[in-house]
């Protein structure tokens, strides 16, 4: 069974050097996590104390402004960052959309990188030859598919990273803001791929600044503010541009 449950995570960013920009009496409250420091090391305390608990078909919106910590959340979701505190349990294949740039080859064709992509997120040759179609149809990429990755656009890589990613059944999904590069059509066959991947059972988790998109794609909401839950609203929220049942 698919979920996620965090227990009380914190993550310490360390830097080695201090920084110099202002002196720490000095120092003004802004956005982001909390800056400390113990002799010549910084750390940022960019997430402190989060727990919440995600089961079969949910999708969190991941709200909070500039520093919040929601990308922070992300990686540690994905298994990037180990939580300097605290437990995070998986129960799932999980697949991310952070940086649409990230995981793709420049030189490489779109086509070379579907298959790089899915050899790094754990299928086999075969498994992705035998979809390799399905994701260039998708991704409407035409003759661009056997064309190198670095002649693509900002969109055509959007769209590329999320034909690939959702084409192999995640179980779990984590994006960040990419959606933003694909056109109002792509938009749309993006969030309607959302829903069945939600429908069959999966969890995505969605971080952005768009309510409006939060409202289209999710069904909970996470709000963090320097690292800290400000809000979790475990009830469903009210989905405007309702495809399915949530
Ligand atoms: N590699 C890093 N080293 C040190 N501090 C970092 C690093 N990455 C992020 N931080 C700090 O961690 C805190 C959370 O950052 P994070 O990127 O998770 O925020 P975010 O909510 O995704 O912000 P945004 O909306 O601006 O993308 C911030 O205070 C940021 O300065």
């Amino acid at each position: 069974m698919v979920s996620i449950k965090l227990d009380n995570v914190s993550l310490v960013y360390k830097l080695h050097e201090k920084l110099t920009l202002s002196a720490p009496d000095r120092r003004v409250a802004g956005p982001g996590g909390r800056i400390e420091s113990s002799g010549r090391k910084q750390f940022v305390q960019a997430l402190d104390g989060v727990s919440f608990e995600l089961k079969a078909g949910d999708r969190l919106g991941l709200v909070g402004p500039n520093g919040a910590g929601k990308t922070t959340l992300l990686k540690v979701l994905y298994g990037i960052y180990e939580p300097s505190g605290g437990s995070v349990a998986i129960e799932g294949k999980v697949d991310a959309l952070f940086n649409i740039n990230i995981g793709f080859r420049r030189e490489a064709t779109g086509r070379r990188n579907i298959m790089l992509r899915g050899l790094i997120s754990g299928w086999t040759e075969a498994e992705i030859e035998e979809k390799m179609e399905d994701i260039i149809a998708f991704s409407e990429l035409g003759d661009f598919i056997d064309l190198p990755f670095k002649a693509y656009s900002q969109g055509m890589a959007a769209r590329l990273a999320f034909s690939a990613a959702t084409a192999l059944d995640p179980e779990i999904l984590l994006m960040d803001e990419w959606i933003g590069a694909g056109d109002a059509s792509f938009q749309d066959k993006a969030k309607r791929r959302m829903d069945e991947l939600a429908e069959k059972a999966g969890i995505i988790v969605l971080a952005s600044h768009s309510e409006a998109l939060i409202q289209s794609v999710c069904t909970k909401k996470l709000t963090l503010k320097g690292g800290r839950i400000e809000s979790f609203t475990a009830e469903p929220i009210k989905r405007a541009g309702k495809v399915s049942k949530a």
